[in-house]
């Protein structure tokens, strides 16, 4: 990460929230032919590896097909004339042949699975990148739960169904053919009666698998729920026992608890007829081949041999056929989990680079808007016609009531969002002509909820710029006022961090990142004031921190307490998406207008 990337950090972890949402099992694809197209595309990259898994398949399917044939000539050929000495020569080829079977078939399982991992970490890798490249629209209007299923959940899926159904279908597919051609070169008869029990394999195969996929549906939703719920109650863990509410958090999760156990009973018991179902009519079956033989054998139609090698070909013959539907389903819920991938795939940036787009090395810092409006995702105009001028160095001070639109004219100026009317410039240039990543780079951001990542202090500070030493690292954050409570933490600047910090308090964060930021050394930076109480000693060194981050760069800050900003070069008062008033604090005041009024009111308070 290059230097002063804070910007880009923000955007990147701001995923929102909410509960994870599972794939089901048997969700048809829509476009499967174009899905699979484009799986292809992947998996194509390692062309040899498959082709070599293919010839395995077909080797271990022969040998797997020649076990029964050397049976029956084992029995009637060595066992029937008494010849021992052939016999054990001949049980000794059988174990060979059974013997290499299984090793082609470790082999090739081997060589899919790891086709399959290339192909996911490619997909996975793909689908990372192109997150990164999506604006914040895109994450408005979806849950950390959804997009973090489909890189999870999803790309598992298709994990599994790559590496073990596709092969064992084209496995199935080659067995079921190659056991009918061997039994019709046998005995047309006794192979037609094999066949005798199939429809009525499909029939409950099918009926069984109709209803158990809508009890899987069920179960995932049900799944969801109660991860949706798990996930409120830990995010909300403070409020609920604030108000007390544990008892009512305690019987919402029981109620999801006990709806998950119910439906995942009916899907497991509905799905776990289907080996018995199929065992019953595959012995049925067994039977009738064995009846059948026996008659022909006794009336000289057939010999011993041939019917112990049907015996063993029809349960070869019945088990692709039992599993074949249950790999169709994989395969499809995996094709359907791939699509979703595709579709985020699919979402184009609506934040591009033009082509002419330049790399700016830095900035001097002069911002202006003119005649800027916005709305998030083109509805309700948020921003209208806002129009300012900042000189480098100048620090600007952003108030107004809440909601009022402060965050939006930062969110604009680092480009997260695109102007619907107006322009925005720094430096003389429309930020559209520089490239965004650029842009990002030279802006600081240092917002009162600072993302912490879970590693020590120093790699924390770091994240501002990865290359610098541990000394520049304590030097920023002794200029940032970090240094005297990091001090004081059990292994100092080699203290873990807890993921999203939480075992350090909100103006300890805070200096974290202001010494991230001064790092950083960015060219124009934005500070969202804490709103919440920090005791004084902390917010007079968050105060030294800012000043020392600040110094000399264009500063622009989202305030709420109006007393830590009445020495900005200029307050801009937002109301309702409008600068109502813009001044010094002393201009301000001396109009008596809105700015007076809430300051008197936070004074008074
Ligand atoms: N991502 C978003 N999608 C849709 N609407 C949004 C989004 N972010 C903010 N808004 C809306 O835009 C308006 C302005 O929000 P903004 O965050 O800019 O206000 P603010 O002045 O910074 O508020 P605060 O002082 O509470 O942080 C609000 O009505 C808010 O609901």
């Amino acid at each position: 990460m290059q230097k002063g990337s804070t910007a880009q950090t923000e955007k990147s972890i701001r995923f929102g929230n909410g509960p994870g949402r599972m794939s089901g099992p048997i969700v048809k694809p829509k476009d499967r032919k174009g899905t699979i197209k484009r799986i292809w595309r992947y998996m194509k990259k390692q062309k040899a590896a498959m082709s070599f898994a293919i010839v395995l398949v077909l080797i271990s399917t022969v040998l797997g097909l020649l076990g029964p044939l050397l049976i029956g000539v084992i029995i009637d050929h060595y066992i029937m004339p008494k010849d021992i000495s052939g016999t054990i020569r001949m049980a000794g080829l059988l174990a060979i042949v059974y013997l290499a079977a299984s090793l082609f078939t470790w082999l090739q399982t081997f060589i899919m699975v790891n086709v399959s991992l290339k192909t996911i970490q490619m997909l996975r890798q793909d689908l990372f990148d192109h997150f990164q490249a999506l604006s914040l629209k895109f994450f408005d209007k979806r849950t950390y739960g959804e997009l973090m299923s489909r890189v999870t959940n999803d790309i598992e899926n298709l994990n599994s169904a790559l590496s073990q159904s596709v092969i064992q279908i084209f496995s199935s597919v080659l067995t079921v053919a190659g056991v009918m051609i061997a039994m019709l070169m046998l005995n047309w008869m006794l192979a037609l009666v094999t066949l005798l029990v199939i429809p009525l394999m499909f029939f409950a195969t099918n009926k069984i698998i109709t209803y158990s996929s809508s009890n899987f549906i069920k179960r995932q939703r049900d799944l969801g729920d109660m991860n949706g719920t798990v996930e409120e109650s830990i995010s909300g863990i403070e409020v609920i026992t604030l108000f007390g509410k544990e008892k009512e958090v305690y019987n919402k999760f029981s109620d999801a608890n006990e709806r998950l156990r119910n439906s995942a009973m009916m899907a497991d018991i509905s799905s776990g007829f289907l080996g018995p179902v199929n065992n019953f009519i595959n012995n049925l079956g067994l039977g009738i081949v064995i009846a059948a033989g026996a008659l022909m054998a006794i009336s000289g139609m057939t010999t011993i041999g041939v019917l112990a090698s049907f015996v063993t070909y029809s349960r070869q013959f019945y088990r692709p056929i039992n599993q074949m539907s249950n790999l169709i389903n994989t395969f499809q819920s995996a094709i359907a989990g791939a699509e979703r991938v595709f579709e985020i795939m699919d979402e184009i940036p609506d934040l591009k680079d033009s082509e002419q787009a330049i790399e700016s090395s830095s900035f001097k810092g002069e911002v202006s808007f003119t005649d800027v409006s916005f709305g998030y995702g083109g509805q309700k105009r948020i921003l209208k016609n806002i129009s300012f001028e900042v000189k480098a160095g100048q620090t600007i001070a952003l108030v107004g009531p809440t909601g009022s639109g402060k965050t939006t004219i930062i969110n604009l100026l680092s480009r997260f969002y695109d102007v619907d009317s107006g322009e925005i410039y720094i430096d003389g240039r429309n930020i559209k002509e520089y490239k965004i990543q650029s842009l990002r780079s030279k802006i600081g951001i240092v917002l009162q909820d600072t993302y912490l990542f879970s590693g020590t202090i120093m790699e924390n500070i770091r994240f501002g710029r990865l290359e610098a030493t541990d000394e520049e690292v304590i030097h920023a954050a002794k200029l940032a006022s970090a240094h005297g409570f990091i001090k004081h933490l059990p292994a100092h600047y080699e203290t873990r961090i807890e993921s999203g910090g939480t075992n350090l308090s909100q103006g300890q964060k805070q200096l974290i990142a202001i010494a991230r930021a001064i790092l950083a050394d960015s060219d124009i930076l934005i500070l969202d004031e804490a709103t919440s109480s920090i005791d004084t000693r902390t917010e007079i060194e968050i105060q030294k921190g800012i000043n020392t981050l600040t110094k000399g760069k264009t500063s622009f800050i989202i305030a709420h307490r109006l007393k830590t900003i009445e020495n900005a070069d200029m307050i801009l008062v937002i109301r309702e998406g409008e600068i109502v008033e813009k001044g010094s604090h002393e201009e301000l005041l001396a109009v008596q207008g809105f700015y007076y009024d809430m300051y008197k009111l936070q004074f008074e308070n």
